[in-house]
């Protein structure tokens, strides 16, 4: 059999290479500047060996010049330059990387920094250009040659004159095209000619390159002893170069960490605590990661959008890369930087979400160690952290069916009955007093209400403290873990709650019996309100309160039905009403079953009102129970 070669039309491969690859026209000037930083590593690194190079790391540079006029765009290094062959193969033949042969051919180890490998970046030039020139001088040779190109129908090449070893590149971009009548279609290429649009791609894109990228910018300034304005060019250097991950921690102050945060993730606040990562393990990457110090003003809606900047090499390859924070750390701002990437050929995207997840997941322990030290030596900044993002980490523990809760429980604080101040689950567990088997709490709209009500009485006579639960998630949250520590979680305001002792029990039991008629008659006014009515043992003050029986509570229910879409099949708790026997009133129900029911029917609904505004929840019919009072009065 005859074996063939795939054959390319060449001249629509490029079409696609120009006019497919790249989301977004502007990355050209990152891919020159990358090609231009490539060819200055590959002439350091022969410096290295060869005396003959003449230079030393601070004499390479790269040039951007801007000629409004003739609507050119130059890029110029003074790298390695191209041979008339290389220019050939590397600038004539699509997908070959002159670049990655390099790194082969030099066995140059894994976290070098060249950063070319699929040799199609060059081609991004025509996306913005009519006509592309590169002149070049490779190093060792006599003699420079240009190559030039309008795009699919080829190239020439030609001598020309050019001192100085490196590449000089030129774009002639292309016209303007003018909007259609709504507006669509239009194509600005003129902007690539405005040096502070062009000082700011190289911040964003190529900030990081590790050789100054300098350009003549015009610039404005007062005249001396004078009120009138002045033109003038500095030449600026437009990159930072050693990026601030680089460094050494010792080098680096708590200042210039701040100031990064604020200039890169656009908060003009402090951050709360950043956390400086060298990974080295199976998957290199360096990490700078922040936490604000307050909650962004849209965080807890769908507008926001977590994530951090991910960079290969220091080139910025996503603005946000959302796989790289689990949802319940997205407060957490910053970067990650890794040399291990691989990269798909527009370096947009990447090729293999293994990497990313081992990275993602390395993230998550470096977040939540840092979060647990904080909780342990710094508590007031803890607080301050769990005031601004705590409902966070509880939504995690209530995603995913409570998948994260091992790694969350032990980052939750309550406000506890104690001493008013938070509390975490460790904590709580650490001082139960002997006899106590169950966390405690008691879920209401404020601490203020929670703690007026009636049947936290009991439990705090036992000495058992309780946590306050003050959000609609927290009963969700440790519904999703069960239990902590072998203990389980009891909510204050469950009917059976069992606190009282066997003497006390038996008593109950013989009243609950002796006025079994009663309340059974309470139970038939309130014609379907409530599952059950009961005997209390637990209260001491207060004549009734309401509880509930089963897996939903009445605090579950009021959040489910707030939600939007319940509407028309609201949820109900199974609810008892819980009568004092030590309270007068329960005499006067006693004496009133068998004397006046018309009047029983009555005080039952007043005291199942009572019940209600007690437990923070609106009386059904407010006129009823007010004529009702009226009446009495
Ligand atoms: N300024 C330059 N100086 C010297 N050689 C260059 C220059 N620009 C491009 N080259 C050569 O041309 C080759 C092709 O460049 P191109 O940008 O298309 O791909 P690449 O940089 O190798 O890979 P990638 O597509 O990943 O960026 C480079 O590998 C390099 O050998």
């Amino acid at each position: 059999m005859e074996q063939k070669q795939f054959q390319a039309e060449s001249k629509k491969l490029m079409d696609m290479m120009i006019h497919s690859i790249y989301t977004h026209k502007e990355i050209f000037l990152r891919e020159l500047i990358s090609n231009a930083s490539d060819a200055i590593d590959k002439l350091y690194f022969k410096s290295l060996t060869d005396d003959s190079v003449g230079m030393n790391k601070s004499d390479f540079k790269i040039t951007l010049a801007v000629d409004k006029d003739a609507r050119t765009l130059t890029i110029t290094d003074n790298g390695i330059g191209m041979t008339k062959a290389e220019m050939e193969e590397h600038l004539g033949t699509i997908a070959n990387s002159g670049s990655l042969q390099f790194k082969k051919e030099n066995n140059l180890a894994e976290d070098n920094q060249i950063i070319g490998q699929f040799g199609v970046g060059f081609y991004s030039a025509f996306m913005v250009s009519k006509r592309v020139t590169v002149k070049s001088l490779a190093f060792g040779e006599k003699q420079a040659y240009v190559w030039q190109s309008e795009g699919v129908e080829g190239y020439t090449m030609d001598t020309c004159e050019k001192d100085t070893v490196g590449t000089e590149i030129t774009l002639e971009l292309l016209d303007d095209v003018a909007a259609d009548a709504e507006g669509n279609g239009g194509e600005n290429y003129s902007e690539f000619l405005d040096q502070y649009r062009i000082q700011s791609l190289v911040k964003r894109y190529s900030d990081y390159i590790r050789f100054p990228i300098c350009m003549d910018m015009t610039k404005s300034r007062k005249k001396e002893d004078s009120d009138e304005y002045e033109e003038y060019v500095e030449n600026v250097t437009l990159n930072s170069m050693v990026p601030l991950w680089h460094k050494n921690k010792n080098e680096i102050s708590e200042e210039e960490y701040n100031s990064f945060y604020k200039d890169k993730c656009g908060d003009y606040t402090d951050p709360l605590c950043h956390m400086h990562v060298r990974n080295e393990g199976t998957i290199t990457y360096d990490a700078l990661l922040y936490i604000p110090s307050h909650t962004p003003f849209n965080y807890y809606s769908k507008d926001y959008e977590k994530g951090l900047q991910l960079y290969a090499n220091g080139v910025l390859i996503m603005d946000r890369c959302e796989d790289l924070l689990p949802d319940y750390f997205s407060f957490v701002k910053g970067l990650v930087d890794s040399e291990d990437l691989s990269l798909n050929i527009s370096r947009e995207m990447l090729q293999h979400d293994a990497q990313l997840r081992q990275i993602a997941r390395s993230i998550e322990r470096t977040i939540k160690n840092e979060l647990q030290r904080m909780m342990k030596n710094d508590r007031e900044k803890y607080e301050k952290f769990y005031q601004a993002f705590g409902l966070q980490l509880k939504y995690g523990i209530y995603q995913d069916y409570g998948m994260h809760k091992d790694l969350l429980q032990d980052l939750l604080l309550f406000p506890s009955s104690k001493d008013g101040k938070l509390v975490s689950l460790k904590e709580y567990v650490d001082r139960m007093p002997e006899g106590q088997d169950k966390i405690y709490y008691a879920a209401g709209e404020s601490i203020a209400r929670i703690e007026s009500l009636p049947q936290t009485e009991q439990v705090k006579d036992k000495g058992y403290e309780i946590l306050y639960f003050t959000e609609n998630v927290d009963e969700f949250a440790i519904r999703m873990m069960q239990g902590y520590q072998e203990k389980q979680f009891q909510s204050v305001l469950d009917s059976n709650l069992d606190l009282e002792s066997e003497e006390e029990k038996k008593e109950l039991e013989e009243k609950q019996e002796s006025s079994k008629d009663m309340l059974e008659a309470v139970k038939k006014a309130l014609e379907g309100k409530v599952g059950n009515v009961k005997l209390s043992g637990r209260l001491k003050s207060h004549p009734v309160c309401l509880s509930s029986e089963g897996e939903l509570s009445m605090e579950m229910a009021k959040t489910l039905n707030a939600m939007p879409g319940t509407e028309g099949q609201k949820l109900q708790a199974q609810t008892v009403l819980e009568i004092n026997p030590e309270h007068p009133i329960y005499q006067r129900l006693m004496e009133l079953q068998t004397g006046d029911s018309a009047k029983l029917d009555d005080y039952a609904k007043l005291l199942y009102d009572q019940a209600l505004l007690i437990a923070g929840m609106p009386v059904e019919d407010p006129v009823a129970f007010s004529n009702r009072i009226c009446d009495l009065m």
